[in-house]
């Protein structure tokens, strides 16, 4: 293989090497970089390393310069701290969802944490898992480094270097304004993409034969490992709780305006709570990591083999770049729409190009 020039100097060793940890191991192993591994379970070790992952550390192995725990966050202070102890040398990271219950935890046991970073990258599946893992999980997402006053530059370098090995965005955040944002950005999103995916459950299956993108796309994280989100959750639970009651005040004034949409201003409310997630859902970044949003064009294709390819490869042709691609069946028909994501300023173009070689869009 050819490696890529590698940031991170020095041996890596993982503890915990399920989804996390196999997938930082294969980015890195791609870079050529050491990198050893540790389980609790001898299965999973192996499985990881089967996988190109690293290799099962071994007894005489000289002290890693990094070591990056991607055990459950229930127990990663008591790994953190067993590593900061184990490897005295060695900078000590963790990539738990949480930042600062491990902190506190660690500062409470009065742990010296000259050596330690906490981060996080936001990047994940929904199954957990060495079986999981993939190289390239981290690619183009944030991820965060939280240092402290006390953190030696080069400690901060090795992390940072690892996150930008993998592709990762870096961010820096203290824990509380970590745990904040992601209470807001992935904790809020998951209890309520759960909350609803569990409406269906009552349901006939004639229902739920009609779904959509639209319920596909608010419960595609419904399918999260409960075990490790009751965790999260719960080394989270201030921020979530403020935030899950307002909206369960937002849902009461939505309800109660709906209930009777005749009484005076209640079509206004309604249309307002509306026009507001407009504007919410206009600020999640796009692709590149700022606000730029795509024009979508939808391309009509025939449920036959090749014919995505075709339509791919005739964009390439047409010189159209594709930010991004999402693919859907039509219930019941030999259709499917192919929605694309194009520059604005080349949209017009590509649906006249597209339907001058015959395809046709909506
Ligand atoms: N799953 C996700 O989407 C994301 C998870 N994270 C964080 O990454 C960490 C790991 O999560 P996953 O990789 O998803 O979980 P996972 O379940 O796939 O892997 C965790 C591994 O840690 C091992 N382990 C548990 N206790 C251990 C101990 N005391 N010593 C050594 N190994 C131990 C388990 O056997 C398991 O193989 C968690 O703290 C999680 O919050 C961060 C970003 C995304
Ligand atoms: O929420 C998201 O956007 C994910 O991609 C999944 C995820 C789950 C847990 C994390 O700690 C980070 C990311």
């Amino acid at each position: 293989m050819n490696e890529l020039q590698a940031r991170t100097r020095g041996s890596v060793h993982i503890i915990g090497a399920g989804l996390l940890g196999a997938s930082i191991g294969l980015g890195l192993r791609e870079h050529g970089i050491d990198v050893t591994l540790e389980d609790l379970s001898p299965t999973t070790v192996a499985l990881a390393a089967d996988y190109g992952a690293g290799r099962v550390r071994a007894a005489g192995d000289p002290s890693p310069a990094l070591v990056i725990v991607a055990t459950p966050p229930d127990v990663t202070a008591d790994v953190v701290e067993r590593a900061l102890l184990s490897y005295p040398e060695a900078v000590v990271t963790d990539v738990a969802s949480v930042k600062l219950a491990p902190f506190l935890e660690l500062t409470r046991r009065g742990v010296d944490l000259t050596n330690y970073v906490g981060s996080h990258p936001m990047a994940g599946r929904e199954r957990g898992g060495a079986i999981m893992a993939r190289a390239d999980l981290f690619v183009g997402r944030p991820w965060v480094v939280c240092r402290d006053r006390e953190t030696p530059a080069e400690a901060l370098a090795l992390v940072e270097a690892v996150a930008l090995d993998l592709g990762a965005v870096l961010l820096e955040m203290t824990p509380d304004e970590h745990d904040r944002s992601v209470g807001l950005v992935s904790h809020l999103p998951q209890v309520v993409s759960s909350l609803l995916a569990a409406r269906l459950l009552p349901a006939p299956e004639q229902a739920i034969g009609l779904a959509g993108a639209g319920l596909r796309d608010t419960t595609r994280i419904a399918s999260s490992d409960p075990e490790l989100w009751v965790q999260i959750l719960g080394a989270n639970r201030e921020p979530v709780v403020e935030m899950l009651d307002a909206l369960a005040a937002d849902i009461a004034a939505f309800t109660d305006a709906l209930r009777d949409p005749a009484q005076p201003g209640a079509k206004r409310r309604i249309a307002d709570l509306l026009a507001a997630g407009n504007s919410g859902v206009s600020r999640i970044p796009g692709k590149h990591g700022s606000s730029e949003r795509f024009a979508v064009i939808t391309v009509i294709v025939d449920d036959r083999p090749g014919q995505i390819a075709r339509l791919l490869t005739e964009l390439g042709e047409l010189g159209i770049n594709m930010e991004d691609l999402r693919l859907e069946h039509s219930p019941g028909a030999q259709i499917g729409f192919a929605e694309i994501a194009v520059l604005p300023e080349v949209a017009e173009r590509a649906v006249a190009d597209l339907t001058e070689r015959g395809w046709r869009t909506l």
